[in-house]
């Protein structure tokens, strides 16, 4: 049996979590919390899934990987300057892994290593992203990631610029424009999580879309993080790519 604990317990993703923990045949439930005052309960975990607050996982984060507990995290509102502290911590600290995936969605995964191989062939490329009104982040971790993707894939290939003649624009008419890919984001009473990734070029365009139904959706892919995260080649591994073979 793997022991996991939760943090965010109460959480919509983390009451999911806790739910299949406990109904999956090789897990075992040690405790769930949701503050970092109620981290000791973890103790014996082999296991922490985090599903909190970006403001909160880095220190969570410091506190697992100094006790040698293994983490899965879906938290979001990770920069490379958040990586590079994780990458401290794990060189200074032996003992354990961590996983950070901005999509456990099985189906979201496959949306981005879709966008990811059309890129190049497309002159355009926008993402439009659509969430419950409750998420504190903008853009999603998930459209962020695409667009990494989209724009590493765009450079590999050699691409020229997107086209885009604005000159006079309100702020933010354009979205984000994370690694020169532009992201909208909408907040919207009733949805989940959703993405379209939207490519053009002469005559032709493609829409690829994702949506999430339910948080139910994203449980197989953090019970395939649970199940992993200790023999993972890497002491960091970011995505759930390389646990699904499309790395
Ligand atoms: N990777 C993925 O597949 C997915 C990622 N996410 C991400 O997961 C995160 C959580 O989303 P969601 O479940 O909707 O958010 P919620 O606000 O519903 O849940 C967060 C929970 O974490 C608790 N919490 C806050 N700080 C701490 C702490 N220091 N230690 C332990 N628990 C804490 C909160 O408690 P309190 O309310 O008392 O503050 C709350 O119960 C977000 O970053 C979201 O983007 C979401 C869906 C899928
Ligand atoms: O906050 C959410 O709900 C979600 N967050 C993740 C993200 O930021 O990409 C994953 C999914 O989109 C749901």
């Amino acid at each position: 049996m793997i022991k996991v604990g939760v943090f965010g317990a109460q959480g919509r993703m983390g009451s999911e979590v806790v739910k299949a923990v406990q109904g999956a045949g090789d897990t075992e439930l040690v405790a769930g919390v949701d503050t970092a005052e109620e981290r000791d309960a973890v103790r014996g975990a082999d296991v922490v899934v985090d599903f909190t607050h970006p403001d909160a996982v880095m220190d969570n984060l410091r506190w697992l990987i100094e006790n040698r507990v293994h983490a899965v995290v879906g938290t979001t509102g990770f920069d490379d300057a958040r990586l590079d502290r994780v990458r401290e911590l794990l060189a200074a600290n032996p003992g354990a892994n961590v996983l950070i995936a901005p999509n456990f969605g099985i189906a979201a995964v496959l949306m981005m290593s879709f966008a990811a191989k059309a890129a190049p062939y497309f002159e355009s490329t926008e993402i439009i992203e659509l969430h419950h009104p409750n998420k504190a982040d903008a853009p999603s971790g998930t459209a962020s990631r695409t667009a990494e993707l989209v724009a590493a894939a765009r450079e590999r290939a050699g691409s020229a610029p997107m086209p885009d003649a604005t000159t006079a624009e309100v702020p933010g008419a354009r979205g984000a424009d994370v690694a020169g890919v532009r992201v909208h984001a909408l907040r919207i009473t009733g949805m989940i999580a959703h993405q379209e990734v939207v490519f053009g070029t002469h005559g032709e365009t493609l829409r690829i879309r994702h949506d999430s139904m339910n948080r139910e959706s994203f449980m197989p892919g953090v019970l395939l993080g649970v199940r992993r995260v200790a023999g993972l080649p890497d002491r960091l591994t970011l995505g759930l790519e390389p646990l699904l073979g499309l790395d």
